[in-house]
């Protein structure tokens, strides 16, 4: 029939969810064959290019009819976070449509399947229209972005190949919203995974004694758990946004010295180890905050040292000069007003633009100097991305309807 019947284009979107790419084993080989043949049957050329061995970047290429102009990158990973399938009510990779409500259950129907497929079907109805654009569109489905996008994202923004795109726009993800405008966002926070370790004398189980290890480490994560209060307590009061806070959630705890049982009981352990994710505004200090780390949560004065990873994070989001990376939002940038008047067109409301709260692909474009935007369109869906029963809800996300009025 059509193929561009609803009941078409959610099977295809389904066959996309179906195919496994859930890190660590992601199946790119299916996942690149299947956005090829999309490709072909809108007959746009398509290749695949893997700057790492075993982990293609698929490029589709919808040539304008004024190719010099600067062109419109539509972004969007292919890898989707694991699953545990028993804690779902639909096995994670079944893509079950349940037809009453019109959800769709799959990793990835949120994060981010939903919008590369929106991207495919928005470029196949509109070529079907007879629509050309002036400006050329490319559409790229890449790697790792779960996973720091260095072998996706980063590699193909440093690229001879990207470079000769001549991209001026970069659409990537977003989030669902609960209520009924979508949120776009320009600017995301930055990662930084801390880890902190005390050390101290051992001792007896039953003496009570100063500086031994697992005190030393619980004073940090006291201090830690009030400065995290401090900030959820801004976003409660509606003070700040959720991107506008640093967040710190523990990631691991670690101590104990292990028995064939168990853990030895009456014996204090020397180390003791925690694990921290933290988020960062690109407009909060960051010395400020790598000071209270040094004061405050891991002291030498308490034999404690820190790790600090994802530093390489840090620099995405400022630039040399130290100024964040955001990208212009309202009347100072013609595409946001495009965006606004799209949305606008599909009888759709645009919130206020927001700070993606944790890490995208978008952060490697940004650092070389491009706007992005992440833009998911889910209406009046809860946000469930990496959670159980990740749905789309098929009536409230306008689906296909925005990239076609831009
Ligand atoms: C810093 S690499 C990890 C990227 C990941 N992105 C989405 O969830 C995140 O944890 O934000
Ligand atoms: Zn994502
Ligand atoms: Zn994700």
């Amino acid at each position: 029939g059509d193929s561009s019947s609803p009941s078409q284009v959610i099977s295809r979107f389904q066959q996309y969810l179906q195919i496994n790419t859930a890190q660590p084993t992601p199946d790119y080989h299916l996942a690149a064959e299947f956005l090829i043949s999309q490709a072909d049957s809108i007959s746009l050329p398509s290749r695949s290019i893997e700057f790492v061995h075993g982990k293609p970047l698929v490029l589709i290429h919808w040539p304008g009819s004024d190719p010099d102009l600067p062109s419109i990158l539509l972004y969007s990973h292919t890898d989707v976070v694991p699953a545990e399938p028993h804690k779902w009510d639909h096995p994670p990779f079944s893509a079950h449509l349940d037809p009453s409500s019109g959800r769709i259950f799959a990793r990835g129907s949120q994060d981010m399947k939903c919008v590369g497929m929106q991207y495919l079907e928005a470029v196949r109805r509109l070529k079907a229209s007879g629509f050309r654009p002036r400006r050329s569109v490319y559409l790229a489905f890449s790697p790792d972005e779960e996973i720091g996008g260095h072998d996706g994202a980063e590699k193909f923004a440093y690229s001879d190949v990207f470079d000769a795109l001549n991209v001026g726009i970069v659409l990537d993800e977003g989030l669902a919203s609960p209520g009924d405008s979508y949120r776009p966002f320009y600017a995301e926070r930055s990662p930084w995974w801390l880890v902190i370790k005390a050390v101290g004398a051992p001792g007896h189980g039953a003496k009570l004694y100063d500086n031994s290890a697992v005190e030393n480490l619980l004073k940090s994560i006291e201090s830690i758990r009030r400065f995290r209060a401090s900030q959820f307590d801004l976003v409660k009061a509606g003070l700040r946004a959720e991107g506008e806070v640093i967040s710190v959630n523990m990631a691991f705890l670690k101590a104990g010295t292990p028995s064939p049982t168990g853990f030895v009981m009456n014996l204090q352990p020397s180390e003791a180890e925690a694990g921290f994710d933290i988020r960062i505004p690109p407009t909060a200090d960051p010395e400020s905050l790598e000071r209270r780390i040094n004061e405050e949560w891991a002291p030498v004065s308490r034999n404690m040292t820190f790790q600090l990873g994802q530093f390489k994070q840090k620099a995405s989001v400022y630039d040399k000069e130290g100024e964040p990376k955001l990208t212009k939002t309202g009347s100072s940038n013609p595409w946001w007003i495009l965006l606004e008047e799209a949305v606008a067109k599909a009888d759709g409301k645009l919130g206020k633009p927001e700070i993606f709260p944790a890490a995208t692909d978008s952060r490697y474009f940004r650092e070389r100097g491009l706007p992005a935007i992440g833009f998911s369109p889910m209406a009046n869906t809860p946000v469930l991305l990496h959670d159980h029963n990740e749905v789309l809800f098929l009536a409230a996300s306008s689906f296909i309807d925005f990239l076609v009025h831009e």
